[in-house]
């Protein structure tokens, strides 16, 4: 008898959640657009603040942005069907596995503040500090991450909405990074921050509604006793191999361990080499970054967990109920491995509302994640290619128009290689475990561009290439060993994934140590720190030894021109430009003085190792090691620190980003209410003397139009 499943919503679902979600929030972005750029300091319109927020963005909003970015059509899908293949050992190892990348580059965002504070991708510094055959390597690997793990983001995302709906696969592909392309070309990156903020909120809103319908009141399953009762069954009827007498009730499952690795090698790379990380510390207070870091990483673990645990689990709990859509059969491989093991879960517990449900949490979960996608790749190819390779002279209007058109031919290369997996047969699970291996070399040379004064330059380029080519070789050759054969199906499976992902992650970890040490560098950050400083903007800076044109004047050049002027509509008498005024002074003053960060730093470094391996060893290793198998009492403690973790998350990510702004808020309704707006008293944007001056001392030099130049008036 077939396996497969008939679509259980209308075609016209499909659309609708595709076309006309993905509308409303462009819509609603070009209001904001528009409210921003009339009433604050900040306009979309400007280079600085299309492509780094300004730099201005507070905690709450950059942990909200950074769950939101982590939040990937895998987050509930693939974590769901390791939960259905492991039990509970694959939510607990996806969370715990990828958390720990997001408390680690607390440190990467505290040395990107000492180290290079006005940069715009983390690629400007490794051009500046090697030159230009390093850049190009990272550019490599830096876009490979962003393409893999965009593609990945549609691939299952229309795989869902298609078996769903049985809407057209390469239509939803396309279609969803369409309204996407179209917020973010209007809104720039405060735009995704504010979409990351709202679609982070509904997707936490619809993991409690499954969580409150599993665990207390759904007919099926309802209560943790029942879904225990029910897991001690299908362990029974279909024991996982390699789990503790095949329960799905222990954290003593080999493979959930493998995975385990997988996922923490292949999520350095998707963290430290994805720009929309690295753009998120760029774009936050230099006293707050790393809080958001530790805060979104905290944040982030509850989404996997917490839907995994409830969906995932409630898939293999009811396998075998009518209810579930490939009953009488279990799922095929293939569908578990597509991540279709929570949508039919949904269907199964709470029929279309439940598949509904499911669509707008994993469309929403693509859509931001794609944003933070776009608006990286579109930085990249703005500040490392364009800028540095083609108009160094470019102005900010240029680089506003070059990352607009970025952003859109980004959404279409997303969508084509997405197609292009379809189309041959790769499917979500595959490309998840595969992704790693491809730019795991490249974790640690690039880290430790930024905070390493040793490292050499051919420590990064030897390490990231090396890396490469053994997480390639460890991969195809322990593929062909085990099975004989090379296949979709053995290249994707556990054993030769893990090689690959190891191989290429410690392999690159060691050449680049071992090189580096060889002939150590004693680098000077002050040449990184320069990178755009207005302090420095008639010194000599010369990019990295091999850098295109050695030539200081084009470096100095092209920074000239990164100092925009400022919005000729600012008006500094409103109380949230006052503000924001006095913000960007202290932020200027912490960051003329890197020293007074190190304390940050040193805090960032404690927490994230402590926390790490807590999470990924304290934990789990004595409960792998002990063989321990979840009493129901026991089972149940672990669905009510699920429910507490999400209900926190909800805190940090929901409640806090209101609370942080709340005097914004006040001041800005005020003025909207009020009539008060920003007006232009005939300062050309064009005009030098409305460029704002910083000394090098930290300290703010107002604008040209502080004084008088704008008044403010009743609209
Ligand atoms: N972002 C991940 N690994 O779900």
């Amino acid at each position: 008898m077939s396996s497969a499943v008939q679509p259980i919503l209308p075609q016209g679902v499909g659309y609708g959640v595709v076309i006309g979600i993905g509308f409303f929030f462009a819509l609603v972005m070009s209001g904001v657009s528009y409210l921003q750029n009339r009433y604050t300091k900040y306009s979309t319109k400007m280079s600085e603040e299309f492509n780094t927020a300004s730099r201005s963005v507070k905690p709450g909003l950059i942990a909200s942005g950074v769950v939101s970015a982590w939040t990937w059509a895998a987050t509930l899908l693939q974590s769901s069907t390791v939960a259905y293949e492991y039990g509970v050992s694959g939510p607990f190892w996806y969370a715990a596995g990828a958390t720990v990348q997001i408390f680690m580059f607390s440190v990467l965002a505290c040395k990107v503040k000492q180290n290079a504070p006005r940069c715009h991708t983390f690629l400007e510094i490794i051009y500046y500090r090697y030159g230009t055959l390093t850049h190009l390597v990272f550019i490599f690997f830096a876009l490979m991450t962003n393409i893999l793990v965009a593609s990945q983001l549609l691939l299952g995302g229309s795989a869902v909405v298609t078996t769903l709906t049985g809407m057209n696969v390469y239509a939803a592909v396309f279609l969803i990074p369409l309204g996407v392309a179209v917020y973010v070309v209007l809104g720039g990156l405060r735009a995704t921050f504010l979409c990351d903020y709202s679609h982070t909120v509904v997707v936490m809103i619809i993991i409690l509604y499954f969580m409150f319908s599993v665990y207390t009141s759904n007919d099926l399953i309802g209560s943790p006793g029942k879904m225990y009762d029910l897991l001690v069954r299908a362990g029974e009827l279909r024991p996982v191999d390699g789990n503790q007498n095949g329960s799905y009730l222990t954290l003593k499952s080999n493979y959930g361990l493998i995975f385990g690795v997988i996922q923490l090698c292949s999520g350095m790379g998707t963290v430290f080499l994805d720009q929309g990380y690295w753009q998120r510390a760029i774009a936050s207070r230099p006293t707050t970054a790393v809080r958001g870091y530790i805060m979104g990483g905290f944040a982030w673990y509850a989404i996997p967990f917490g839907f995994a645990t409830t969906l995932g689990l409630a898939a293999v709990a009811l396998t075998d109920n009518p209810a579930y859509p490939t009953y009488p059969n279990n799922m095929t491989s293939s569908q578990v491995s597509a991540g279709l093991s929570a949508p039919f879960g949904a269907a199964a517990l709470l029929g279309k509302h439940g598949c509904i449900a499911l669509l707008i949490t994993l469309f929403m979960a693509v859509t931001s994640s794609s944003s933070s996608e776009l608006i990286a790749v579109s930085s990249i190819l703005t500040f490392d290619v364009y800028k540095v390779y083609i108009k160094p002279s470019a102005s900010p209007k240029d680089l506003i128009f070059v990352s607009h058109i970025m952003i859109c031919f980004f959404a279409l290369v997303m969508a084509a290689f997405a197609c292009i997996w379809n189309a041959i047969g790769i499917d979500l699970g595959w490309l998840f475990l595969v992704m790693g291996l491809l730019i795991g070399g490249a974790v640690f040379p690039a880290a430790f561009a930024v905070t390493w004064k040793g490292q050499t330059r051919a420590g990064a380029v030897s390490g990231a290439l090396s890396g490469l080519a053994a997480g390639l070789i460890a991969w195809l050759v322990e593929a062909k060993v085990h099975f004989g054969e090379l296949t979709i199906a053995t290249t994707g499976a556990s054993y030769p994934t893990l090689a690959g992902n190891m191989a290429g992650v410690l392999t690159g970890l060691i050449v680049t140590t071992v090189v580096s040490l060889a002939r150590p560098d004693n680098f000077d950050w002050s040449v990184t720190r320069d990178i755009n400083a207005p302090s420095s903007l008639y010194g000599d800076v010369v990019p990295g030894p091999n850098a295109a044109g050695t030539d200081a004047t084009r470096a100095v050049e092209s920074r000239a021109e990164e100092l925009e002027p400022k919005d000729p509509n600012h008006n500094a008498n409103l109380p949230t430009v006052v503000d924001e005024e006095k913000e960007e002074a202290e932020d200027a003053a912490v960051l003329d003085n890197p020293q007074s960060l190190q304390r940050t730093f040193m805090f960032a470094l404690i927490l994230s190792t402590v926390l790490s391996v807590t999470m990924d060893f304290i934990i789990p290793i004595p409960m792998f090691l002990s063989h321990y198998i979840y009493s129901k009492g026991f089972f149940t403690f672990y669905i009510v620190i699920s429910f507490i973790w999400v209900f926190g998350a909800f805190g940090l990510c929901g409640i806090l980003p209101i609370w942080e702004t709340r005097r914004f808020w006040r001041e800005f309704l005020g003025e909207i209410f009020t009539g008060k707006k920003k007006v232009v008293t005939g300062v050309s944007p064009a005009d030098p003397k409305a460029v704002s001056e910083k000394s090098a001392s930290g300290s703010v030099t107002p604008n040209a139009n502080q004084g008088g130049g704008v008044e403010e008036i009743k609209g």
